[in-house]
């Protein structure tokens, strides 16, 4: 499988002061990539340094990011949070129906005809499983939705733009059981499609999906591998520590 994003050494630093170092991970396409560590360690501000959605004060010091073969740098943002989105721990569903949700995004990147609009939004609406849920009801209000359907129609949402890599920092956080099991079943889905990057305090659920897993400590990549690599037998003595007593 190829590498979809390439991060070479990279910094990112608040005031002089740098928050990441030496970040060199490649990133497989079509395989879900966990991002583990404990609280602090800069897993969020990684995935934002990934679609270029890194906020003030924080900004990119050293390194370089290639995506599919171009500096993320030389790309226009809007593209690049097109074809890399990211989905954050609560799900912000905007007011109005869920039809407006999914066609927010259909409205202003593509010119589709409204019919086209709706087709494709149904069609995202069942890959994340929700379709069938609301009974085809796409004049509900969002806001009627429960937490897990409210993060999976953040997700359909996200998805009716096609973008090739997907972000998720801590999506089941706010979830039950049930719901986080549905989560993590969609991610599985869709990586035959997308690239999945996700970040999470849940070392079972990193185990159950990821296919490759990341341990950061302090701004720093220990050790990153194959999961059943880093689970069954990490290198590195603060891995160790992390998985035994740090999830
Ligand atoms: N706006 C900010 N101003 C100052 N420091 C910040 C800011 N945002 C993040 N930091 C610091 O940068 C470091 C990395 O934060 P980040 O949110 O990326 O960590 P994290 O691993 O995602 O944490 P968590 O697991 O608790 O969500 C932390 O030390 C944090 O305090």
């Amino acid at each position: 499988m190829s590498i979809i994003l390439d991060i070479k050494d990279i910094e990112v630093s608040i005031d002089e002061h740098p928050i990441l170092q030496h970040i060199t991970l490649p990133i497989t396409e079509h395989a879900i990539t966990a991002v583990i560590g404990p609280s602090g360690c800069g897993k969020s501000t990684l995935l934002a340094t990934l679609n270029g959605s890194l906020q003030a004060p924080k900004k990119v010091t050293n390194g370089q990011i290639i995506y599919d073969g171009l500096s993320v740098d030389s790309m226009d943002p809007q593209m690049l949070r097109r074809q890399i989105g990211l989905i954050g721990q609560q799900p912000t569903v905007f007011p109005g129906t869920i039809e407006d949700n999914m066609v927010f995004a259909l409205n202003y990147y593509k010119e589709l005809s409204s019919a086209d609009r709706k087709a494709k939004a149904i069609q995202c609406l069942e890959q994340a499983g929700l379709y069938s849920e609301i009974n085809g009801d796409m004049k509900r209000l969002a806001s009627s939705l429960s937490g897990g359907q409210q993060q999976r129609l953040c997700i359909a949402r996200s998805l009716t733009v096609d973008p090739r890599v997907m972000l998720f920092d801590e999506p089941c956080s706010a979830l039950d059981i049930k719901n986080s099991l549905h989560i993590e079943a969609l991610l599985t889905e869709l990586k035959a499609k997308q690239t999945i990057v996700i970040v999470t305090h849940n070392l079972q659920q990193a185990r159950r999906i990821a296919d490759y897993t990341v341990f950061m400590n302090e701004g720093r990549v220990v050790e990153w591998g194959p999961t059943e690599q880093i689970f069954s037998d990490p290198q590195q003595e603060l891995t160790r520590d992390y998985l035994a007593f740090g999830g």
